[in-house]
């Protein structure tokens, strides 16, 4: 906890994979020491090589589909668990040690930074982020300040404490981006259809810049934070950018989302996801990362056409699969993993996270089935 992390392998993206038999296990308690987070199976694949089998970690693996997450969790709001170094250590090592996935994601959440800069927000369980004040006007910029380290001292420290206690299996930063990050603050809260923000982004153009711009920095430098603190790679969640048409994504959004993962550029790999995206795949693709995610409506192979082979890819098993008789996610499973070995690089996921009610064994038999595909053409 104390020491500091290494830096970031610059020669990672000309490894060319040494170990044939592939690493040992980099989690599940069998955690080797040896290995480096910046040689892992996720930052290999994420960065577009081509291994022996993906690295598997599921979007939301910490959560209420685990009872431990549960319980510890109890009597603390979602926020407050966001901002304790020892609690988030703890919630985030939860499905490494449960299920041996391949990499941890850090627990927190998309909001945290808009809080720490001073947004009056909240999460509601079972609802999600709500903003107390809608940003609408240009006035409201003015509540948006850019965002520093020392506005989350705890961040660093969490990030820090986890990468000791994750030895060789990777950390994934992540930040929402701006456009989902903006339909929150202008809509107040989820949103079905997105319609002040649309409002927004078409009536007042110059004015969504402004806000997107100042997101895209806080975003960018939220994930600087995590990577100086040692993350081994970045996810940027563009979650509700699916509801826009792909004209309007590339001249109101992208340039932002280009911009905050232009923030770690060429330090760790950066993945980019967003939900219902598959007309919008080959345009996220340009926006600057590495692995594009794909989730569950769009086939691997189908992303892999439009994304034009340019990218490693990450996904896509359909989160409702998980409820579907043991034959049904296998098939499935061993169809991605077959679909995703045509990729520049392949990460084994879900389409979506993980939902609350799922069976938590169901998942730690997907970690099983996709570990045992290694030698499988
Ligand atoms: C859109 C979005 C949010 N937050 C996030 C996104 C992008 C990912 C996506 O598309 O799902 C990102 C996020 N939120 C959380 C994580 C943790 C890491 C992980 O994936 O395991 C991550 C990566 C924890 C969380 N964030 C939240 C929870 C649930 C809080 C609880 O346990 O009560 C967790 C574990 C709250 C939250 N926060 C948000 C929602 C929609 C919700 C769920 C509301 C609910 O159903 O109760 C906003």
């Amino acid at each position: 906890m104390t020491t500091t992390p290494a830096a970031p392998d610059p020669s990672t993206p000309g490894f060319t994979g040494a170990r044939p038999g592939g690493l040992p296990p980099e989690s599940a308690g069998e955690t080797t020491r040896e290995g480096l987070p910046s040689r892992s199976r996720l930052v290999r694949a994420a960065r577009g090589e081509k291994l022996d089998r993906p690295p598997v970690w599921f979007m939301r693996q910490a959560g209420r589909s685990l009872p431990e997450y549960r319980e510890v969790r109890e009597g603390t709001t979602m926020l407050e668990s966001c901002r304790r170094p020892e609690l988030v250590t703890e919630i985030t090592l939860q499905p490494v040690r449960r299920h041996g996935v391949d990499a941890a994601i850090f627990f927190s959440d998309i909001v945290v930074p808009l809080q720490a800069v001073g947004v009056d927000l909240d999460i509601v369980a079972g609802v999600g982020p709500v903003v107390a004040e809608p940003f609408r006007t240009r006035a409201d910029l003015d509540r948006l300040p850019e965002l520093t380290p020392e506005h989350v001292p705890d961040i660093t420290d969490s990030v820090r404490m986890l990468v000791a206690e994750l030895g060789a299996t990777p950390l994934i930063g992540f930040s929402g981006a701006p456009f989902t990050l903006a339909s929150y603050l202008v809509e107040g809260g989820p949103s079905r259809h997105h319609e002040h923000t649309k409002a927004l982004m078409h009536g007042d153009p110059q004015l969504w810049h402004d806000l997107c711009a100042r997101l895209a920095q806080i975003a960018g430098t939220y994930l600087q934070i995590q990577v100086d603190a040692g993350a081994s790679a970045i996810q940027l969640f563009d979650s509700w950018v699916g509801y826009l048409p792909r004209a309007d994504y590339e001249a109101y959004v992208r340039p932002h989302s280009a911009h905050a993962l232009e923030a770690v550029a060429g330090r760790v790999p950066r993945i980019h996801f967003g939900v219902g995206t598959g007309e919008l795949l080959a345009s996220m693709g340009e926006a600057g990362a590495e692995c594009v995610g794909v989730d569950y409506r769009v086939g691997l192979l189908d992303a892999l056409e439009r994304t034009g082979g340019r990218h490693a890819l990450q996904g896509n098993l359909d989160p409702a699969l998980l409820f579907a008789p043991w034959p049904v996610v296998e098939e499935a499973v061993r169809r991605i993993v077959a679909e995703g070995r045509q990729a520049p690089g392949h990460v084994f996921n879900l389409g979506h996270g993980v939902l609350p009610s799922t069976d938590p064994g169901v998942l730690t038999r997907v970690v099983e089935l996709v570990h045992s595909l290694a030698d499988e053409g």
